[in-house]
């Protein structure tokens, strides 16, 4: 009776993973919150109504009713089904287009319709930036952390999913309220409204990853815990791929962006609701811990101080894997924001299918994730796993800024690389830090490494957007867009890439003289 007590639920492999799937699951509906409006950059960067063919085709409803117009007035329209009628599912349209340098009469028939929001590019980048403005310019995330060491992965976490919630409720009311012109920082009042929720969802967010790492060191230490973290960031990118997969056609069913954000939302409210599940075996765990405690002697484990970050700070190991994040994530997470309207513009992939390119990147990483996480389990050489992907990752850039092959084939190879390189670095890179820093300073650490990884997600995407309206877009001689040159966005990607490779290279160095173990096994033979 007295040695069942004794038994940490940790000890039962279901119990552990059932606790894995279930923070897994918070964090997944967190990860699709995140990118549920990257496919839609085309439509908010539109103004007033797109409409979308049954061909899968698109175009802003101006240019039709233009088109049309036109077409009218040099033609007598043979059937008065094909006149400019209502924007509606099923009307029947014809217009000239030109088509390899030849006029040609098309007929396309209206599938869907959805607003457009009109924002600029740098509107879009700085709202896609909020997720970190909190986190970063508040100081949130860092005292996240300690919030977590102090009070605990309960309390941290029901607090952190609670604020995803509110922060996506305030993103959905801003999308689909109408602030007419009204306008704050030189901006739309809607984005700086939706950016606030995007915020606030952010820092919940971020608190509840570093809460979810500590969880999984907490169940999993000496045990799969590389394979663990693998699969909790194979159902985060579940949600990501569902996010660029499903959002566009969401949107187009309820005609308008702010209903894919209303399934985020609903899904937060889930996630909310399984971590409080997840509490009531975080309690039976930790009274087995403090039974087991209590059993043998020992003194119940001190708590974190504040000097303790001093630790953390003056590791310089630490602050080669926290560089190392920060400029492989700028590469990867800002990029996915932009990613779908790349496909779009640069190789011609119809809009209703580009944002299934993207989606290919976190699907390939749902199998690779605990695959690599398991490879590094059982054979280690994490150090080495982190220079080979962020060897990819640079690659990869350099062949979406060239020039050439402007192929949607090719887009999707590269593409799947992309996806290798994103399973091989989050693989090895978030297991290596419990290696370096002890477990009662582990919320803190973690929470500093998302830290400066956030100034990267804020400050790219707001940097990314800015460049486009300012170098990329193309304009004809009356001022209507007329598409983008991705070159310079993209090589900024890969110079972010370029420094990966330089600093997961010093850390191969520094790990071979401090034996941290970066590339030692993580599974402990007994
Ligand atoms: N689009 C979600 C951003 C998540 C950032 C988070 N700090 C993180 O890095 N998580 C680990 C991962 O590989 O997703």
């Amino acid at each position: 009776m007295k040695e069942q007590i004794q038994k940490r639920l940790s000890d039962s492999k279901a119990a552990r993973w059932t606790a894995l799937i279930i923070v897994s699951f918070t964090m997944m509906c967190g990860y699709f919150l995140t990118d549920v409006m990257a496919p839609l950059e085309n439509l908010l960067t539109t103004k007033g109504k797109v409409v979308y063919f049954t061909d899968n085709t698109s175009m802003p409803a101006d240019t039709l009713v233009a088109k049309v117009a036109l077409f009218a007035e040099s033609n007598a329209l043979s059937s008065p089904d094909l006149t400019v009628q209502k924007l509606e599912e099923g009307a029947r349209y014809q217009y000239i287009e030109t088509v390899e340098g030849k006029q040609e009469t098309v007929e396309k028939t209206i599938s869907t319709v959805s607003s457009g929001k009109g924002w600029s590019s740098t509107e879009y980048g700085f709202f896609s930036g909020a997720y970190g403005y909190i986190n970063v310019f508040l100081l949130m995330l860092f005292f996240g952390g300690i919030i977590l060491d102090k009070m605990g992965v309960r309390f941290t976490g029901v607090m952190s999913s609670g604020l995803m919630f509110a922060g996506a409720l305030i993103k959905w009311y801003a999308l689909q309220a109408d602030f007419g012109d009204a306008m704050l920082w030189g901006m739309n009042l809607q984005v700086i409204i939706a950016a606030l929720g995007f915020s606030i969802f952010g820092m919940g967010a971020e608190i509840t990853g570093i809460t979810v790492s500590k969880v999984i060191v907490k169940w999993f230490a000496g045990k799969e815990l590389a394979l663990a973290m693998g699969l909790q960031v194979a159902m985060a990118r579940i949600g990501t791929a569902l996010a660029l997969a499903v959002s566009l056609p969401v949107a187009r069913m309820m005609g308008d962006v702010s209903g894919s954000v209303l399934v985020g939302a609903i899904a937060l409210c889930v996630g909310f609701i399984s971590y409080l599940v997840y509490c009531v075996m975080d309690r039976k765990e930790d009274a087995a811990i403090s039974a087991a405690r209590a059993e043998a002697g020992e003194a119940p484990e001190e708590g974190f101080k504040l000097s303790d970050l001093k630790l953390i700070l003056c590791n310089k190991g630490f602050w080669l894997i926290t560089l190392l994040c920060l400029m492989f994530y700028a590469g990867v997470f800002p990029f996915l924001k932009f990613a779908t309207k790349l496909m779009i513009y640069k190789y011609e992939v119809p809009e209703s299918f580009a944002g299934l390119i993207p989606a290919l990147l976190p699907f390939g990483t749902i199998l690779l994730t605990p695959v690599f996480g398991t490879l590094y389990d059982r054979i280690g050489r994490g150090a080495t796993l982190m220079i080979i992907g962020s060897v990819m990752l640079t690659t990869v850039h350099v062949l979406f800024a060239l020039p050439i092959m402007n192929y949607w084939w090719f887009a999707v190879i590269v593409m799947i690389v992309l996806g290798i390189a994103f399973s091989l670095v989050p693989s090895a890179l978030w297991p290596s830090v419990p290696k370096i820093i002890p477990m009662k300073q582990l919320g803190s650490a973690y929470a500093i490494v998302f830290y400066i990884q956030n100034i990267g997600l804020a400050m790219v995407p707001t940097l990314i957007g800015f460049v486009i309206d300012r170098f990329s877009t193309q304009y004809n001689a009356a001022g209507a867009i007329t598409g983008y040159d991705y070159t310079a966005p993209m090589v900024i990607f890969a110079i972010f890439g370029l420094c990966a490779i330089v600093i997961a290279g010093i850390l191969k160095q520094e790990d071979r003289r401090k034996h941290y173990g970066l590339e030692e096994s993580n599974i402990k033979k007994k």
